[in-house]
């Protein structure tokens, strides 16, 4: 792998929508990310913590290595490792009757992601990074201290790569209770800069509601409005992010040229959606859960017919 396999970054700043909350968000990232700290972007799914994480590369404007965090991520994919091997045999019949034979076998070192990000002075995204192992993201901790990336003994030119100067760091995870989390070691925690990621403010899912769906602000804001509702009604545990506002709205923008749709065909939209994110476990959290959606239909219905 070499840094021409690392395509330009598909994400442009057509794709991130910005308003006073975010851009906050981002002058302070950028302050410390170009200060050389490595920044985490933590938070329940779906509070745009990949995609500040993506702006915050585009802004940097260093090539970028994206790198998702997953427990088969081992210490080769990261550095590298010897991957297939050269074969060379050389046969000397000088003398008919003298059979010399040579042979050599050269080992075929494959750099991994994070060499390459480390001596190309390159952003590495490391999405989710707590899904990977914490000791194969002990490898961060001399990166970041040191800056250098140690190699594996074997590797025969040196046993170190120094770390290019630009080279950025910007992790993003979800907590720890999450399946598939692990627990983020202290010594690397201790080395970023943690930046909390929580749900939007309104004004602000209602642009990403928008622009996701090609709805105009106001309808994507009764969209908004009545998923908001629900997520603080709820009051338990409920996974209800921005993208159950976006799909809704996503939905509600394909079917609504269709002469079937009506306000009773939406309001399934918004149960089925909604019921899909609800983690619950007992069933009075899933019954309040639909007693509430009818509710915000009907004062939504109720709403519509006093706008007529
Ligand atoms: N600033 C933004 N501009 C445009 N779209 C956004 C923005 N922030 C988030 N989104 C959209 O909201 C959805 C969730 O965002 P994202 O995937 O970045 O969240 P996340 O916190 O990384 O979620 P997870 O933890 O589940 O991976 C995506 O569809 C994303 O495109």
């Amino acid at each position: 792998m070499n840094i021409e396999q690392f395509l330009p970054m598909e994400f442009g700043e057509q794709d991130f929508v910005n308003t006073p909350y975010l851009n906050d968000l981002t002058m302070r990232a950028l302050t410390y990310i170009k200060a050389g700290f490595p920044v985490n972007l933590s938070g329940p799914a779906g509070t745009g913590k990949t995609t500040m994480a993506l702006y915050l590369a585009l802004k940097v404007g260093r090539p970028v290595a994206l790198l998702h965090g997953s427990d088969w991520i081992s210490s080769t994919n990261l550095v590298g490792g010897n991957f297939g091997y050269k074969k060379k045999m050389r046969i000397d019949n000088y003398i008919h009757s003298v059979q010399e034979f040579e042979e050599s076998l050269q080992y075929q070192w494959v750099e991994g992601m994070l060499g390459i990000a480390c001596r190309n002075g390159m952003t590495l995204i490391y999405d989710e990074f707590t899904r990977s192992r914490p000791e194969i993201n002990n490898l961060l901790l001399s990166i970041v201290e040191e800056k250098i990336l140690s190699l594996p003994g074997w590797q025969k030119e040196k046993n170190y790569i120094k770390v290019h100067p630009d080279f950025r760091l910007v992790f993003t995870s979800n907590p720890e209770e999450y399946a598939g989390v692990h627990r983020a070691q202290v010594a690397l925690i201790d080395r970023m800069i943690n930046l909390e990621m929580d749900r939007f403010d309104r004004e602000t899912e209602i642009a990403i509601a928008s622009q996701k769906s090609g709805l105009p602000e106001d309808e994507a804001a009764s969209i908004v409005d009545l998923v908001r509702s629900f997520r603080e009604q709820c009051g338990f545990n409920n996974n209800v992010s921005v993208r159950s506002s976006i799909r809704i709205a996503q939905i509600f923008r394909f079917t609504r040229e269709d002469a079937s749709y009506d306000e009773e065909f939406f309001g399934k939209i918004v149960n089925d959606v909604l019921m899909s994110e609800i983690r619950y476990s007992e069933s009075k959290s899933y019954l309040k859960a639909r007693e509430i959606i009818k509710n915000l239909l009907v004062s939504r219905g109720s709403k519509d017919e006093q706008e007529i």
